[in-house]
């Protein structure tokens, strides 16, 4: 069975995750954990699978994993293939009839007004980096039509991770995300941290205008620096070898240009799982800031909502501690007929708070394009 057929199978609730290597559908829950401390998560998952080889369990933890368990199951079923793409470029793209209502959590201004508040306090309290989030609340007149999101996501998103995952209360999260937290894969672990953006054109010249300019940004090398040294120096300990390049790549989504480190490692203890990695690095200045606690602190104060699962971790592990976990951005939160779209940016002290407003509202894209709400 391929990825394509597969999708066919995805029914709200299950969990899919597919990437450049495969394609994951599990159905059902044999067993669910869901706890606030990962690394007795971490403990449990590995221990259950112990008996079973081949078997997944798969889910997701929370951006403030202290507050909202970590919600993982292991499948009744899980089907693994090959990669959607390319054939998943192909599949017909969906028709979304448009939500009835939709709002601003905060309104666009009071976001303008929070990334000042931000830059200020990174001084006063001499922070290096926070990300500020916001929300789009929409409302649809009947069930949120998820699997169709789903479809026209994967069919979009050619590279990185095409997700969906439950979540407690009947609940789901939807998304594509072009960054890897951690994967395991015996000895070897990468990390693909992103951060520094700049928004994708259709015109052509407008498009590599806009890449250039983020290479040659000093503001967005400093906030993908902070976020790319966190990586390493959590890495560090647990790694033999770390090959980290010096200077970041560009790359792409078909929304967004963004600066990114491939970080290789190869594990001293093999016996380090993929989720407890993953717990030792979330959440990474990506989605929260620097120091940790700190911007933690300042998001809290900031933000006028929760951030539940977005900005999280969602993925897989299998008996080995095999395992990918790819960070929960570029998604949506799914309750029945409605849907909140998440975005956030890394502020420093540099950051303008109306180019952070235009950036996130770049990246809302990745979800509205599919919803064909662009
Ligand atoms: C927090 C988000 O993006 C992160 C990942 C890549 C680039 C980012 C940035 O440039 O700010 C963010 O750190 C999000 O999409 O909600």
């Amino acid at each position: 069975m391929d990825a394509v057929e597969l999708i066919e199978d995805y029914t709200p609730g299950d969990f899919w995750f597919a990437t450049s290597r495969h394609t994951i559908l599990g159905s059902g829950s044999r067993l669910t954990f869901t706890d606030t401390d990962v690394p007795a998560l971490g403990d449990a998952v590995p221990a259950a699978l112990a008996g079973s080889p081949g078997s997944l369990a798969v889910g997701v933890l929370p951006f403030d994993t202290t507050a909202t368990p970590g919600y993982l199951v292991v499948p009744s079923v899980a089907r693994v293939s090959g990669p959607a793409h390319p054939s998943a470029a192909a599949l017909p793209r969906l028709t979304i009839d448009g939500p009835s209502a939709v709002r601003a959590v905060p309104e666009p201004v009071a976001h303008v007004e929070a990334v000042a508040r931000a830059v200020r306090a990174l001084q006063d309290r001499g922070l290096r980096k926070v990300v500020l989030a916001r929300a789009l609340d929409l409302e649809f007149p009947g069930e949120v039509p998820a699997k169709a999101v789903l479809r026209n996501l994967l069919k979009d998103n050619s590279h990185g991770y095409t997700f969906a995952a439950a979540l407690p209360g009947g609940r789901s999260l939807l998304g594509a995300t072009p960054e890897l937290l951690l994967s395991r894969s015996g000895r070897r672990v990468v990390s693909h941290p992103h951060a520094g953006s700049a928004p994708r054109s259709a015109d052509p010249v407008t498009d590599r205008e806009n890449a250039d300019r983020l290479s040659s940004s000093r503001k967005d090398h400093v906030e993908h620096a902070v976020l790319s040294e966190a990586i390493v120096e959590t890495l560090r300990p647990f790694c033999r070898r770390l090959s980290v390049p010096r200077t970041p790549s560009l790359v792409s989504t078909p929304t967004m240009w963004h600066l990114s480190t491939m970080v290789t490692g190869e594990l001293v203890d093999p016996d380090v799982t993929a989720l407890h990695l993953a717990g030792a690095l979330h959440p990474t200045p990506a989605i929260c800031g620097s120091p940790t606690v700190e911007a933690r602190e300042l998001v809290g104060e900031l933000e006028p909502f929760d951030r539940g699962y977005y900005a999280g971790t969602v993925g897989w592990m299998d008996a080995s501690g095999d395992g990918e976990w790819a960070v929960s951005i570029r998604c949506a939160e799914v309750s029945s007929s409605r849907m909140r779209l998440y975005a956030g940016g890394g502020i420093v002290p540099a950051s303008d708070p109306k180019a952070e407003l235009d950036e996130t509202s770049a990246k809302f894209r990745t979800l509205l394009r599919a919803m064909g709400l662009e």
